[in-house]
């Protein structure tokens, strides 16, 4: 992100370096950069471009839905949502603020104002990991299904994906990985891809990995009691602290609902399949370390 040009986006803003995967502007598509996540430098806040449609419409409501009190649910069809699964699910994601409303690359666009999740780090070691076992939706067409059937197979068998991470090593350089290198592993390597992440504090793998259980543990629980939501191609975010002369620090965030659909009673088994699997693997590494 460093290398994308500022210009364009309204004084002060800039895009936001330490994304890692979705819209990003370094991406053209019909002639036009993609919009990414925008920040203020200094500010504890992210702009998230809202996306179109009805992709953009669902990711608002479950931004709203959880920012405000349960009776007062802004979408229809998440009005039903249990309001145990509510607090629990506003525990696990990103404060909303608001909308925003921006002129970027000339066009006045609509931000969903997020908190954002790396802003208390001094070096933050942050990974993406997109959940389920299927990351189309329910309405999606025929050929948005094949599409993401066949762009990563292991996601059926692993429940989940490496979409990228961020890292700073020892010598102050940033390692960068993206969506392209996390499918270059599967059910029997993605622990090499996990270590890698794991292991940006010297020698402490064991104490982060120990952490991320801790955490990881409490999304489980979610899974494993709530019946309000199924979520599609959503993410699990990954942050930890880098700089070894401060706490680990090591929290885990949902983000992406823009695939997020009302539940109707059941559970989300794709997911919860995907967070078991990820326990696994980190409980196998640790047993190496
Ligand atoms: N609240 C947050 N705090 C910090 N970083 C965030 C937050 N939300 C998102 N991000 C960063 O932005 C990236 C993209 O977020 P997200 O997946 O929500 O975007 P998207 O454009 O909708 O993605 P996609 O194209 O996969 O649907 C994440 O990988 C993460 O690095
Ligand atoms: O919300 P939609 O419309 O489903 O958009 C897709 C969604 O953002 C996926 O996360 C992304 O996949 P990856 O992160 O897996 O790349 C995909 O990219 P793609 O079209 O490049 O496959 C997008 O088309």
């Amino acid at each position: 992100m460093d290398s994308v040009s500022n210009e364009g986006l309204p004084d002060e803003y800039q895009w936001f370096s330490d994304q890692i995967a979705g819209h990003h502007p370094s991406v053209i598509k019909n002639g036009k950069r993609e919009i990414g996540l925008l920040k203020i430098p200094g500010s504890r806040e992210i702009l998230k471009p809202k996306q179109d449609a009805s992709r953009g419409e669902k990711e608002v409501a479950i931004y709203k839905l959880l920012s405000s009190s349960s009776s007062s649910c802004p979408s229809s069809d998440l009005r039903n949502g249990k309001p145990e699964d509510v607090e629990m699910l506003r525990k696990l994601t990103a404060n909303f603020y608001g909308i925003r409303r921006l002129f970027v690359d000339d066009e006045d666009r609509e931000f969903l104002v997020l908190e954002d999740v790396t802003s208390d780090y001094r070096r933050p070691a942050i990974l993406d990991l997109k959940m389920g076992q299927v990351t189309s939706d329910p309405l999606a067409k025929a050929d948005k299904v094949e599409k993401e059937r066949i762009k990563y197979p292991p996601q059926a068998v692993m429940g989940c994906r490496i979409l990228g991470y961020r890292i700073h090593r020892d010598n102050n350089k940033v390692e960068i990985r993206d969506k392209e290198w996390g499918k270059s592993f599967d059910e029997t390597t993605i622990q090499d891809g996990l270590c890698e992440f794991f292991s940006a504090r010297d020698n402490e793998l064991k104490e982060v990995l120990e952490k991320a259980l801790i955490e990881l543990e409490t999304i489980k629980h979610f899974f494993e009691t709530q019946t309000s939501f199924q979520f599609f191609a959503s993410s699990l975010l990954f942050v930890y602290e880098g700089d070894v002369t401060l706490p680990i620090n090591l929290k885990i965030i949902m983000i992406d609902f823009s695939h997020a659909f009302f539940s109707n009673g059941n559970r989300d088994e794709g997911y919860l399949f995907g967070i078991q699997n990820l326990e696994g693997f980190l409980q196998d590494m640790l047993k190496i370390c």
